[in-house]
């Protein structure tokens, strides 16, 4: 589904990713690992459109979407959730829903103005309450961010993200700041999610969150892949090791 082909990003001196070739599965969960600074974030750029690679190409679906900008990126059905929330204070959950509307249907202003595209609008309510009934964020719909536990609003992010009904879902560290039963939570809505034929890339430090729901893990260090394969694989890996424990624990 989605190819990385030999990227390569360099931030002037910084070497950030160096020759990252991998391709996740059709279906199911991909697992990023690595240590910080090792380029997850700046790969999830690149697939995304907000960073332009310096060399190699990303393909999705057969199709070479290498250097696409993110509104040319999101509507053949690429999706993502970034690390830090990306919530407006105010506006309420409800209102913040919207937003993940942007980009992908454009309805005339004029026309929904004039009150001639109600269908579409009608259309976008329903989705937006189905979305937010999955993600269990439904009785915070009418309150402002300020007041939402922060476990509600990463739920409420996941939801957004996925009412462009995506081919792929690009999740940044969506498991960081929730607690255990947060966590369990939001691993059956990532089982159900894959469930249903979405492709699910994720960059993840929770080993256990990891172990519980990815078929397939990508490893990087220092802008590099250093293992990839079945998660057991992966943490069996001595390259892997050394980057996350260093050389005298192995
Ligand atoms: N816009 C930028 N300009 C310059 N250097 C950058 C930029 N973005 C990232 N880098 C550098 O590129 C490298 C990879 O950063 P990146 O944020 O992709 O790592 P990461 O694996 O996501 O880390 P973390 O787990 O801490 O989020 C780091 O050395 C970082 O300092």
């Amino acid at each position: 589904m989605l190819k990385i082909n030999n990227i390569g990003v360099s931030f002037g001196g910084v070497r950030a990713l160096n020759e990252v070739s991998f391709q996740t599965p059709e279906i199911g969960v991909t697992a990023l690992i690595g240590p910080n600074g090792a380029g997850k974030t700046t790969l999830f750029n690149v697939i995304t459109g907000f960073v332009p690679p310096t060399d190699g190409q990303v393909s999705f679906d057969g199709k070479d979407i290498t250097g696409c900008e993110p509104e040319c990126v999101f509507p053949l059905g690429i999706s993502r959730t970034f690390q830090n929330l990306n919530i407006i204070p105010e506006l309420t959950l409800r209102q913040n829903m919207y937003l993940g509307f942007i980009g992908k249907e454009n309805p005339s202003a004029l026309k929904s103005m004039l009150g001639i595209n109600r269908g579409y609008w009608k259309k976008a309510e329903r989705l937006i309450d189905e979305y937010m009934e999955f993600v269990n964020v439904t009785e915070y719909a009418s309150m402002t961010p300020d007041s939402i536990p922060y476990g509600v609003l990463k739920n409420f992010e996941l939801g957004r993200a996925l009412l462009s009904r995506p081919k792929m879902l690009l999740l940044d560290e969506p498991a960081a700041g929730l607690n255990l039963n947060e966590k369990d939570n939001l691993a059956g809505m990532v089982q159900k999610i894959a469930g249903e034929g979405i492709s699910i890339l994720m960059v993840e430090h929770d080993m256990q969150f990891i172990s519980s729901l990815a078929e397939y893990v990508v490893c990087l260090n220092f802008g590099e892949v250093i293992g990839k394969g079945t998660y057991k694989e992966v943490r069996e890996n001595k390259e892997v090791l050394r980057a996350y424990l260093g050389d005298e624990d192995i």
